[in-house]
């Protein structure tokens, strides 16, 4: 188990800069994700830990030793791939004890550790045929067994799983955190998937175009968004942001208006922001057909029906709204309402777009760089 630490480590290639200002910790032996649109970032950040890549300025550090210059054979990291880069003229077990006898570990060793990984990811029985005799789900435990055998300090996943049908995806997941349990090794994993970053991670770290956007738990990432950008990538449909007013206890919302509790005002004229972002998640938004007190008017423009529930869209003021309701009765054009629950709402500083509900999501293992909207 190893702690990989970037300080403020950047790479651009030429001109074009790619990995911006990154500080960032991983803690030894968890599984942090790095997740984020396609573009950001993510398989460059694991290249550099894997020494495929030079680092253009900053440092990285692994296990307390700067690693900048150290050679990727020397880093003791194991990588998986999303096309698992097989063999394909090898064996299965052929395929999982390459590394160990490039190595040359002595026999009875390579073929415990076969056995013994070949029992954990249930590929018994298989060991002698080749990857086209596979199917993809057990490709893709060939190529997990293969990093796993070498026992490294450092696990290095990119989108290991995105080849698999969505059902197969849920399965080999917990079979990821399974293997992980038994071996505790430092796992870094790429992927653009928020539920596969949610369900597999400790921690997850945000990315956006080359910088850290948030770096914290599933939990805390999905309701205490360190900026507008966080809410807006996290969650299906993601967070709703309006743009608001802040001015005699109340928020304006185009012309609406509704009124915030003391503890929200409190905070509000401690930030010093005026203008704002409100978010709320479509889950939290209660439609209303009669107009409650302090409520939102808005019109249904269309609904997605999800089986058991339905996405509801309004217009509000100009801005989209989604909200998650059971009900299926609504129609387009009804006028509709909801009161922001005080308790769910953020509140965004509009030119930061830091969520000023939560200012300790800033403290130094949070460190991120927000971007304009
Ligand atoms: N060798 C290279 N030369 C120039 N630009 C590169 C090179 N490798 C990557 N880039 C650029 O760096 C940026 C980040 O690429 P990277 O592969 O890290 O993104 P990613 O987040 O992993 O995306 P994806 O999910 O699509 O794989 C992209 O704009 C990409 O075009």
């Amino acid at each position: 188990m190893k702690e990989i630490v970037f300080d403020h480590v950047s790479k651009a290639y030429g001109k074009a800069s790619v990995i911006d200002n990154l500080n960032l910790t991983v803690r030894p032996g968890e599984r942090l994700i790095l997740l984020g649109a396609s573009g950001c970032g993510k398989s460059t950040t694991l290249r550099l830990i894997a020494g495929l890549e030079d680092i253009t300025t900053g440092s990285l550090y692994m296990g307390g030793q700067k690693v900048n210059d150290l050679p990727s054979g020397e880093r003791n990291v194991s990588m998986v791939f999303q096309n698992y880069a097989l063999f394909p003229h090898m064996t299965v077990a052929d395929n999982i004890t390459y590394g160990l006898k490039i190595q040359k570990l002595p026999q009875a060793e390579i073929a415990a550790r076969l056995s013994s990984v070949l029992a954990m990811l249930e590929l018994s029985g298989l060991e002698d045929r080749k990857p086209r005799e596979l199917s993809g789900g057990q490709r893709q435990r060939v190529a997990l067994a293969r990093a796993v055998v070498k026992r490294s300090d450092v696990m290095l996943l990119d989108e290991p799983l995105s080849n698999l049908d969505a059902q197969l995806r849920g399965h080999a997941r917990k079979e990821l955190v399974r293997v992980h349990q038994a071996y505790r090794q430092t796992f870094v994993y790429v992927t653009h998937d928020q539920v596969e970053a949610m369900t597999v991670g400790d921690r997850i770290a945000l990315m956006h175009k080359g910088r850290l956007q948030m770096l914290d738990t599933p939990h805390n990432v999905y309701n205490r968004p360190a900026n507008v950008y966080t809410a807006r990538f996290i969650g299906s449909p993601p967070a709703n942001i309006l743009p608001a007013q802040y001015g005699e206890r109340q928020l304006q919302v185009g012309r609406q208006t509704v009124r915030l509790p003391e503890g929200w005002c409190a905070r509000v004229a401690q930030s010093g922001s005026r203008e704002l972002y409100l978010g709320i998640r479509p889950e939290h938004i209660r439609l209303e057909w009669e107009q409650p007190d302090n409520a939102l008017a808005g019109v249904v423009k269309y609904v997605e029906d999800y089986g058991n529930r339905r996405g509801v869209y309004l217009d509000v003021e100009g801005s989209e709204v989604a909200a998650i309701c059971d009900r299926s009765d609504w129609q387009t054009g009804q006028p509709v309402y909801f009161t922001p629950d005080p308790g769910k709402i953020h509140l965004f500083d509009c030119q930061t777009t830091q969520n000023i509900g939560y200012p300790e999501a800033y403290h130094v293992e949070n460190i991120y760089q927000y971007q304009s909207i």
